[in-house]
This record gives structure tokens, sequence and C-alpha cells, in this order.
């Protein structure tokens, strides 16, 4: 049976694992490492930092998100993409209601970027990412 998401490590596992299988995906693989170019020796410490704020309200991250994205090529497949490859990453790994928490958490901030970038309306129904 598998665990819940509880300590650091898991959420490092976590980011690990989801960038892991990112930088394998044709679609988001390129976004990261051709358009944006990304140092993922400091990202990663960066997305420890977020998802433990999230999840266990650590106050590690201080960042803005949402400017990170604006200028990149990336459409409602790709956020799609993500919020799939996401909520497989915690699958693969754990259960719980942390667990459940970060797939709600991740897919909530998806639709909120979606819509600030003018992907995505208010009246849009939620696409299929499950
Ligand atoms: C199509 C989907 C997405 C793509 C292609 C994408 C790509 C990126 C890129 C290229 C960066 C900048 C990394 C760097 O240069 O250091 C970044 C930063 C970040 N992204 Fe995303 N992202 C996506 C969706 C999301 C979602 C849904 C979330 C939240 C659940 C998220 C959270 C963050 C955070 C917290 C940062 C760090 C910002 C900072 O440096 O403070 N991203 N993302």
């Amino acid at each position: 049976m598998k665990r819940d998401i509880e300590t650091e490590e898991d959420v490092k596992l976590l980011v690990d694992t989801f960038y892991a299988h990112v930088n394998e995906d044709g679609l988001l693989a390129p976004v990261f490492n051709d358009v944006a170019k990304v140092n993922w020796q400091h990202h990663l410490p960066v997305m420890y930092n977020f998802w433990s704020s999230l999840l266990f309200g650590s106050m590690a991250y201080k960042g803005q998100p949402f400017p990170k994205h604006t200028r990149l090529p990336i459409k409602q497949e790709h956020f799609g993409r993500w919020v799939i490859l996401f909520t497989q990453t915690i699958e693969e790994l754990f259960e719980g209601v942390k667990a459940e928490e970060a797939k709600y958490k991740a897919k909530s901030i998806a639709r909120i970027f979606q819509m600030r970038m003018g992907l995505l309306s208010i009246l849009d129904q939620e696409p299929e990412m499950q």
C-alpha cells in the first residue's frame, strides 16, 4: 500500500519524479529545456519549497509563480499535459489526503494560470484532465 505525502523527503521525491517525467515528454520538455533553458539545479529546489509551502504551510517559497509563465509559448494542451503528468506522478507514488490535496491544488493553479493568460474562460467546463 502506498503512503501519503508526509515529509520534506516525500515532497522532494514527488518533484524530482514529476520533472523527470516532464523531461521525457515530447510536448513539455522543449518548453523547459529549449525555450526557457531552465537551470534544473536552481528550479528543483524552488519547486521543493513551493510544494512544501502549499502542502505543509512551510512558507519556504517566497516567489510569484505566475509571471514566470506569461511569455512561454504554452496553450491549453500544455497545461492539460502538465496536469496529467502531475496527477500520474502523485498516483504512482502516494495515496491519502495530502496526495489528493496536491492533485487538487495543481489542477486549480493550472486553471487559474490559464484564465489569467486568456486561455480559459470562467464559463469553460473543466477540461478532461484525469
Ligand atoms: C504548461 C505548463 C507549465 C509550464 C510549461 C511551466 C514552465 C515553467 C518554467 C519554464 C518556469 C521557470 C523556471 C526557471 O527558469 O527557473 C516555471 C516556474 C515555475 N512554475 Fe511552472 N510551468 C507550467 C505550469 C505550472 C503550474 C500548473 C504550476 C503550479 C501548480 C507551476 C508552478 C511554477 C512555480 C512555482 C515556478 C517557480 C517560480 C519562481 O521561480 O518563483 N507551473 N514553470
